[in-house]
């Protein structure tokens, strides 16, 4: 069983913009748990611009292309850090790999993506995946981690795609709109309904909402690959996933399309 996690900065930050440790070390923890129950788990994460925007102290999260390459810059290294850290203590190795869609379109880049993933996976090492912001800028970028992440797990050929949210799924419209929403367990094919099903962004961290998520599932589920996306406020529910269990939204892969 091989699995992609995405992590967004929602997950991995306070409103504030300020590291949640405590729900890091809660994910870094079940993480670990899981690949030590055999699951091969390759990581997509956000956060570098966050991360980058507290170690340097400032007042909002920049809006022009060269600030946030430059607040990724420091908080990729910042990011890979507390990852190092927490991983450590459970004796499991983590490798940094910062990819643009430039690479991915390149056949001979993409091979040699697909080549490291693998002996990643042989040595039994936990890959951490996120866009190179320096290089990507508008024009050449993915732009937002929900898509890689399905692009990941086609590359890495996994048998899920797990996508961690502020939110415990897709609903039936935006919970931060209309209270009275509800959780969509089941989706077989996403369609133009789906579709209109999605709203943006909840909050200031986050970038894309759920429509970059359908996109990714999309992108998923034409290559066979079943998505969840579930709350990453509570990482323990990763183990009940893995029990078969249902949790979030689940969009099922069909291998014939
Ligand atoms: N139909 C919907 N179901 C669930 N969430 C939705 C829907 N439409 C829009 N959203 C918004 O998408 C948000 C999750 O995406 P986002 O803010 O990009 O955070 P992240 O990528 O960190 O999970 C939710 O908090 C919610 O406000
Ligand atoms: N590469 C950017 C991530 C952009 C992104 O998709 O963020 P998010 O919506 O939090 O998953 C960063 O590390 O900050």
């Amino acid at each position: 069983m091989r699995i992609v996690v995405k992590v967004g900065t929602s997950t991995l930050a306070h409103a504030t913009g300020q590291l949640n440790i405590r729900r890091i070390e809660r994910l870094c923890r079940v993480i670990a748990d899981v690949k030590n129950s055999g699951v091969e788990v390759v990581m997509v994460s956000s956060g570098a611009i966050g991360m980058g925007v507290g170690k340097l102290s400032l007042s909002q999260r920049p809006s022009d292309v060269p600030g946030k390459q430059a607040a990724s810059a420091v908080g990729q290294c910042e990011l890979m850090y507390v990852y190092d850290k927490e991983f450590e203590q459970y004796h499991h190795v983590v490798a940094q790999m910062l990819l643009t869609s430039y690479e991915i379109e390149n056949d001979d880049c993409r091979c040699n993506i697909e080549n490291t993933l693998q002996r990643l996976m042989d040595y039994r090492v936990l890959p951490i995946v996120n866009e190179n912001d320096t290089v990507a800028t508008e024009e050449l970028g993915i732009g937002e981690n929900d898509t890689l992440s399905a692009i990941v797990a086609t590359l890495a050929k996994a048998d899920l795609l797990v996508i961690l949210s502020d939110i415990d799924g897709l609903y039936d419209s935006d919970p931060h709109q209309n209270p009275q929403a509800k959780l969509i367990p089941l989706v077989r094919e996403i369609t133009p309904e789906i579709f209109a099903l999605a709203g943006g962004a909840g909050s200031k961290l986050g970038t894309g909402g759920m429509e970059t998520k359908l996109r990714a599932g999309l992108v998923a589920n034409r290559a066979g690959i079943p998505m969840v996306i579930m709350n990453g406020r509570q990482p323990e529910l990763l183990y009940d996933l893995m029990e078969g269990k249902p949790v979030g939204t689940r969009f099922e892969g069909r291998k014939d399309v």
